[in-house]
């Protein structure tokens, strides 16, 4: 399984967006990760469960004030199987969604034995890769008992994390909780309080400037590689 981790395909570079972002969507199996995915990008929900394999990546357009930014979504696999893969859906994330049941939600002994973490593991595991990067709580299926609402979860205060209830199957809260961890996403990779993302940040400007400045380069060296083809 390890060398799963490697063989990740990497989605196409950027294009004509002026940002481009990856952000994941953690958490247990089946508490919603593709269903909230499938009702923000389609606006659809169909109720049959088909546990992720693996991996599901989406591409998706935003605006986020002036800007058009393409956004990376990884829909990640909650089951422990996928456990050596995690450190690969981390890699390079600018943002991050944990998601969970909402309290009191009742979750079938089918869905209990492919659970493997709780939320405090998944956001401790988290900031071992990426220690800056925006996060958000997500509660989903409020659905099934709206009064959970009038309830608070502790985890993420002390924090500071940003919490949602949400609702995959009647969209509630959906299309808001999404298009804020977008700009949020945003505003990280753009101002980056990690050291590495700084560098990182620095190197893609640098790599900008150049190209703006000095647009004869990529010819001459196309004209250096394959003089033919001049
Ligand atoms: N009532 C209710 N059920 C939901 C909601 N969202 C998802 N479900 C149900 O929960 C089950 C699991 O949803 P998925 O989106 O497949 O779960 P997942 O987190 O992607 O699971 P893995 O891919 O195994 O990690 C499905 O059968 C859905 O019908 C919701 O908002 N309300
Ligand atoms: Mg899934």
């Amino acid at each position: 399984m390890a060398d799963d981790v490697g063989s990740i395909p990497e989605l196409g570079r950027k294009d004509d967006s002026d940002e481009q972002v990856k952000i994941i969507c953690l958490g247990d199996s089946a508490v919603g990760k593709s269903k909230l995915m499938e009702r923000f990008l389609m606006n659809e929900y169909r109720p049959q469960q088909m546990s992720t394999y693996a991996l599901t990546l989406h591409k998706h357009k935003a605006t986020v004030g002036n800007k058009t930014v393409e956004v990376d979504f990884w829909d990640t696999a909650g089951q422990e199987r996928f456990r050596s893969m995690y450190p690969s859906y981390y890699h390079k994330a600018h943002a991050c969604i944990m998601i969970k049941h909402t309290l009191g939600f009742k979750v079938f002994d089918v869905q209990r034995k492919v659970t493997y973490k709780n939320l405090a593991c998944w956001y401790t595991e988290l900031r071992e890769f990426r220690p800056e990067i925006p996060c958000c709580v997500v509660a989903n299926k409020i659905d099934a008992d709206l009064k959970v609402t009038q309830r608070s979860i502790n985890f993420g205060k002390k924090q500071g994390i940003p919490f949602y209830f949400v609702s995959a199957a009647d969209g509630t809260n959906v299309v808001k909780m999404f298009r804020e961890m977008i700009k949020r996403a945003v505003d990280y990779k753009q101002n980056p309080s990690d050291f590495m993302d700084e560098v990182m940040q620095e190197l893609e400007n640098f790599d900008l400037e150049k190209k703006e400045d000095h647009p004869e380069a990529d010819e001459d060296r196309l004209q250096a590689e394959h003089p033919e083809a001049v």
